[in-house]
């Protein structure tokens, strides 16, 4: 069974980046606690599938986080499914998940449900769901109150990608939330970073670093536990 309430430290990897089997193998050695799989943009059965194949012997937990049915696979250990709260397009809260569960046989031991707080404008995430990311940290923190009082997801996400956000934004979020873990995923490229969000919330997510030059380096820094 995986544990995935103890991870404090996920990397994600985006099948739309190019990779080496190199830099995974040293990603899996790093000593974060999980890879997720997840982009929003060019989201392919191959690009997944060439992922998939570069992680599939390597025993670090494996998570895909679907952003449509394109790439959905059932070789990795869990399906973190996103859901978003601050947009009024309800299709990305509930809509795709309809279709999805209509059209596939879901194994729900293994999917969990997180609700996204988007965040910033600029993101792709931000973009193609018409999230409303000009919000109060008081209204995120409703948001999040109602996906875990109300909805009782798992996980709410506070998702930045592309950004570091606003620490006392996060923190507002964590002290409203009673059952739900707190991911905190945008920007982090550095120690000072990480144990700043890593303060508030209880896994931080880190993304984009990993491909920038001296990404593995800069990876290793975000682990602080
Ligand atoms: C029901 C199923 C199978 C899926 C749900 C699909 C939903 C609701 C998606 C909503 C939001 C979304 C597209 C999430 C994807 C994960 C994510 C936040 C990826 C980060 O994306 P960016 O970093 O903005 O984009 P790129 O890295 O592609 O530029
Ligand atoms: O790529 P970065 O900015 O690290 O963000 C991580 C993650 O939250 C993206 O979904
Ligand atoms: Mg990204």
């Amino acid at each position: 069974m995986i544990d995935w309430k103890k991870w404090r430290h996920v990397t994600k990897l985006d099948p739309d980046k190019p990779i080496t089997p190199k830099a995974v193998a040293e990603i899996v050695d790093s000593g974060t606690d999980a890879i997720m799989v997840s982009g929003t943009q060019n989201i392919t059965k191959e690009n997944v599938a060439r992922l998939a194949e570069m992680l599939k012997d390597y025993s670090i937990p494996k998570v895909l986080e679907p952003s449509g049915t394109d790439g959905l696979r059932d070789d990795m250990d869990l399906l973190f499914v996103p859901s978003v709260l601050n947009t009024d397009v309800a299709f990305w809260f509930m809509g795709a998940h309809k279709i999805w569960v209509q059209h596939f046989d879901i194994d729900w031991d293994r999917v969990v449900p997180e609700a996204y707080i988007v965040l910033n404008p600029r993101s792709a995430v931000a973009i193609v769901t018409k999230a409303k990311t000009e919000i109060t940290p008081r209204e995120a923190a409703a948001y999040a109150e109602c996906a875990d009082r109300f909805f009782h997801f798992p996980v709410v996400y506070v998702e930045y990608s592309g950004t570091f956000g606003e620490p006392s934004l996060v923190k507002s979020v964590k002290e409203r939330l009673h059952d739900a873990r707190l991911f905190y995923g945008g920007g982090i490229n550095s120690r000072e970073k990480a144990e700043e969000m890593a303060q508030h919330a209880d896994t931080i997510v880190v993304g984009n670093a990993v491909y920038e030059s001296g990404g593995i380096e800069k990876l290793k820094e975000t682990i602080v536990r």
